[in-house]
């Protein structure tokens, strides 16, 4: 294991818009929770959303597709050929799944969301040793998502850790870097499980992707997402609508919802259920798969009753991979190859030091 590092005093500007200052460097927890905001920042204000009126009843949402874990494991061959199945309709028709029955235990994710919230309930001074300039800071903490190329920002702030190939960890909350150190590793074992059905239900070898993706230096980063409440959560975005760049990410929510996913042109709410993990495909599954996988669009919003906590492990290619669509599934399919290559080091970098704007990196790889 490496250690982490903090990441010493990096400036971060005091910004100011229409007249209203936001220090970045402190967060938008600080200001939400001073008890002095009757209404948002012009800082925070979002144009009305167009798509509002679209905000999805609860019954496109339980068509979520569910993967049951377990069955993917299982030893009777038509069982797991099923899920196998069921895991490439979901990932072709929504980009997005539950899974159930997953084996971590209850105990240890809500151990890893306690000290997330623990590390946001920190004084800012201690939180601002974690303040990153680079995309490829071990650990970073920030606000929004890239407030120096922002116009109006998010009302987040998160705390990025990259646990693979190295693993790193705040020195405080004591506890995170064990609990983060399991966490990681029991999520990473499910991940890989997920990237070997995958394969198989592609066509594939079931260690295609793991090759591809060359997966024993995989990055693996743990996202935690604070979004505190807010006064007129209509004007602000928790997370703008972005697609994930890596290959998978498994996504745990707090009781509290904001995740809407985009299906059929409608942002469809996806529920926070107990013990469950929301997957999503990332745009680097989408090209290893020829565009049969789809990295969806999704985004997070937010509300004037709770803040609310989530946390995202990311799972992605080796920072030396240069991933392209399985020539199995483009050229001898019979289909024209969709993506070109790009060495996901430059790919990341490009998504992170950029505006989010839905699937606008993906677009750049598009032949
Ligand atoms: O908070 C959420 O539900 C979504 C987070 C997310 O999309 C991300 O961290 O990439
Ligand atoms: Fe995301």
């Amino acid at each position: 294991m490496v250690s982490g590092k903090a990441i010493e005093g990096a400036p971060v500007p005091a910004l100011r818009t229409s007249g209203s200052r936001f220090d970045g460097a402190k967060g938008i927890k600080e200001l939400a929770e001073s008890g002095l905001l009757t209404s948002i920042p012009p800082t925070h204000a979002f144009p009305p959303d167009p798509t509002a009126s679209n905000l999805s009843s609860s019954s496109i949402e339980e068509q979520l597709p569910t993967i049951d874990f377990s069955f993917l494991q299982a030893k009777e061959a038509v069982v797991r050929s099923k899920a196998i199945r069921d895991l490439g309709e979901a990932g072709a028709e929504w980009g997005f799944f539950r899974l159930v029955n997953h084996g971590v235990p209850e105990s240890l994710m809500k151990g890893m969301l306690d000290l997330a919230k623990d590390f946001f309930d920190l004084p800012a001074e201690e939180r601002k040793k974690y303040t990153g300039k680079q995309v490829l800071d071990p650990i970073r903490y920030g606000t929004s998502f890239n407030i120096l190329v922002e116009e109006v920002f998010c009302w987040r702030d998160f705390l990025k850790v990259i646990v693979h190939p190295s693993f790193h960890s705040p020195e405080i909350p004591a506890a995170f870097r064990e609990i983060a150190a399991e966490y990681s590793k029991r999520v990473q074992q499910i991940a890989r499980e997920l990237f070997k059905g995958i394969s198989e239900s592609l066509g594939l070898q079931s260690c295609y992707i793991e090759k591809a993706f060359k997966l024993e230096e995989g990055l693996q980063i743990l996202i935690c997402n604070y979004y505190p409440r807010c006064p007129q959560p209509e004007l602000a975005m928790g997370l703008t609508p972005h697609s994930d760049h890596g290959g998978l990410t498994v996504l745990m929510q707090d009781e509290v919802g904001g995740l809407q996913l985009k299906h059929k042109g409608n942002w469809v709410l996806v529920r926070p259920l107990p013990n469950t993990f929301v997957v999503n495909v990332g745009d680097h599954l989408e090209i290893l798969s020829n565009g049969i996988y789809k990295s969806v669009e999704h985004r997070a919003v937010v509300n004037d009753a709770t803040a609310r906590i989530s946390i995202a492990l990311a799972h992605g290619p080796s920072l030396d991979a240069s991933v392209s669509p399985a020539t199995q599934l483009a050229e001898n399919g019979g289909q024209a190859v969709a993506y070109r290559e790009m060495p996901y080091r430059e790919y990341l970098e490009f998504q992170q030091s950029h505006r989010l704007g839905g699937k606008s990196c993906l677009n750049l790889v598009r032949l």
